[in-house]
């Protein structure tokens, strides 16, 4: 008879590891069954956040942008740094080395937390019942008085573009790259399209970004977007707008890629290609025939704002149910849950999530647009403060940008910011705290800020909100 358990939680990346270490922490018997089998042949914990996601993606940005910082802008500061080249086998070793480490450091956790770690495929056979088969084929049954299904996302592959091992490759793929490819199509001008293709620009790619839409970031305030798609324009991305791809081909050691613009059928010739054109749930093989849990029309686990399926006792977080597919979101919800399943009362505020872009500058936003306060008919203030006012972005060579506070015309309440500008992943968390306690732009204004640091910039359109900045000129207000 095996072990029965308080929760067994299936998959363990951000949502999944996170619930099962607060459940363990709560005092519930909790086990986490993970499949993923690493690099090195053994199962390994963090998903795809840790294993093919946020974490390389970001090992990769931070090594591709110090080689731009040694071979472009050092000499302006006065350092000579000679020949400055790049050797791309170390950079993946060190993405590696980093991966391990933490995937590895989960499987410890789980061992100080006394999470209970299975491993093989999971799948949930009745409302207390979680079927595993290890990778032997040996099949477990486990009882559970509560389930949480989290089975994250994959990417979304489409008919014109399918994958070529080597060539036509998806995100992960284009983790692995073993040497800079001279030309580099990327299809979706989404996050992982931008910071992928940031990684291989910076490395001496020539860089086309082919984007269906119109609009560049539609999800990120007009005004800043504009600033960032500028930017990235001006580092070497070729991003086209409005160009739908439709067919590929390998010919050789080269891919035809075909898409369609305002001008008609295109063409263009690359040496690699990425497709980043979105992810979808991942739920295949998850809950058995028969167990009726329902999904929503795109695929997406169906749950309530709580995370509740339609199967009392049943929950699922993460990438797998609606909302957005971010690490930190799914392990709120891993957090909410496992506080709920013990006992407590808990919820989330999905209005303050934050986001980031990890481009260099980086992009990051939380709360409302001002296109998004428009359209509600909500009147608003706005307070912006450009980067390049900034003493502190002259002194570490990134005036770029700007920080941008929208404020609720009557009450003065932040309903969002919005930044573009080096640090702004780090900078956004002031706009979620400032959300979270129902701040006032006047309340960001009265607070004391150091001197001389990017945050300023955020004092400083907060003060710009009422046409109090210091460091720039206000704009009148129209009688
Ligand atoms: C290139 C890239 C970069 C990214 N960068 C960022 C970033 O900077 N910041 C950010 O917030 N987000 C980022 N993301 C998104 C982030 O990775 C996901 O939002 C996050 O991993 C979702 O967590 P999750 O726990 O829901 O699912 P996952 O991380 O996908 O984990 C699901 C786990 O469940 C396991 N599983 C599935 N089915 C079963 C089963 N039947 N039995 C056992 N195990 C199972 C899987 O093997 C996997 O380990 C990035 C994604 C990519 C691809
Ligand atoms: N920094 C981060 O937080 C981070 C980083 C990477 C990934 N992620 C998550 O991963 C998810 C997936 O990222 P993504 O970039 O793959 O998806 P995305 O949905 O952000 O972008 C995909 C883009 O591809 C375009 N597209 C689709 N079909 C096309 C076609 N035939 N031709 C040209 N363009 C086409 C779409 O219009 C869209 O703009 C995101 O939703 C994000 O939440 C987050």
């Amino acid at each position: 008879m095996a072990d029965k358990f308080d929760v067994i939680v299936i998959g363990a990346g951000p949502g999944g590891y996170v619930a099962a270490i607060r459940a363990a922490q709560l005092g519930l018997k909790a086990a986490c069954v993970e499949k993923w089998i690493g690099k090195e042949g053994n199962v390994v914990h963090g998903g795809t956040c840790l294993n093919v996601g946020c974490i390389p993606s970001k090992a990769l940005l931070e090594a591709s942008h110090k080689f731009v910082e040694a071979k472009h802008d050092f000499d302006d500061m006065g350092i000579n740094a000679g020949d400055v080249t790049m050797d791309v086998k170390k950079m993946m070793a060190r993405k590696d080395k980093i991966v391990k480490n933490l995937t590895g450091g989960i499987s410890g956790l789980f061992k100080a937390n006394g999470v209970t770690s299975i491993e093989g495929t999971g799948k949930v056979v009745s409302g207390k019942q979680v079927e595993v088969t290890d990778h032997d084929g040996k099949t477990t049954t486990y009882d559970a008085e509560n389930i949480i299904i989290a089975a994250g996302s994959v990417p979304i592959e489409i008919p014109p573009t399918p994958l070529v091992d080597g060539m036509v490759v998806d995100s992960t793929g284009a983790l692995e790259f073993q040497e800079t490819p001279k030309r580099l199509g990327v299809i979706g001008a989404g996050i992982i399209g931008l910071e992928l293709g940031s990684v291989w620009n910076r490395l001496g790619s020539e860089v086309t970004v082919l984007e269906a839409m119109d609009d560049f970031l539609p999800m990120v305030d007009t005004a800043i977007a504009k600033e960032t798609q500028k930017i990235l324009k001006k580092q070497g991305l070729d991003i086209k707008l409005n160009a739908r791809v439709t067919g590929s081909e390998v010919k050789g050691e080269e891919v035809v890629v075909k898409y369609t613009d305002a001008n008609g059928e295109q063409e263009m010739t690359f040496d690699k290609l990425i497709v980043c054109v979105g992810r979808r749930p991942y739920t295949k093989g998850v809950i058995a025939d028969g167990v009726s849990i329902e999904l929503d029309e795109r695929g997406f686990i169906f749950v309530d704002d709580q995370c509740r399926t339609n199967v009392p006792g049943v929950y699922a977080v993460g990438d797998c149910v609606r909302g957005p597919m971010l690490a930190h979101k799914a392990s709120e919800e891993g957090i909410m849950v496992a506080d709920i399943i013990a006992g407590h009362k808990a919820e989330m505020n999905y209005d303050t999530i934050p986001n980031v872009v990890y481009t260099f500058p980086e992009v990051a936003w939380v709360g409302m647009t001002e296109q998004d306060a428009k359209a509600k008919g909500i009147e608003v203030k706005i307070g912006a403060f450009p980067f390049a006012a900034s003493g502190r972005a002259m002194a570490n060579n990134a005036t770029e940008g700007t920080a941008k506070i929208i404020a609720d015309a009557e009450t003065d309440r932040i309903l969002g910011m919005h930044i573009v500008g080096q640090h702004a992943g780090e900078m956004i968390a002031q706009g979620v705290i400032a959300m979270e306690f129902g701040s006032s732009a006047e309340d960001l204004a009265l607070t004391c800020y150091a001197h001389p640091t990017m945050s300023e910039a955020v004092h400083e359109a907060a003060l710009a909100v009422d046409g109090h900045a210091i460091h720039m000129a206000n704009r009148k207000k129209r009688k």
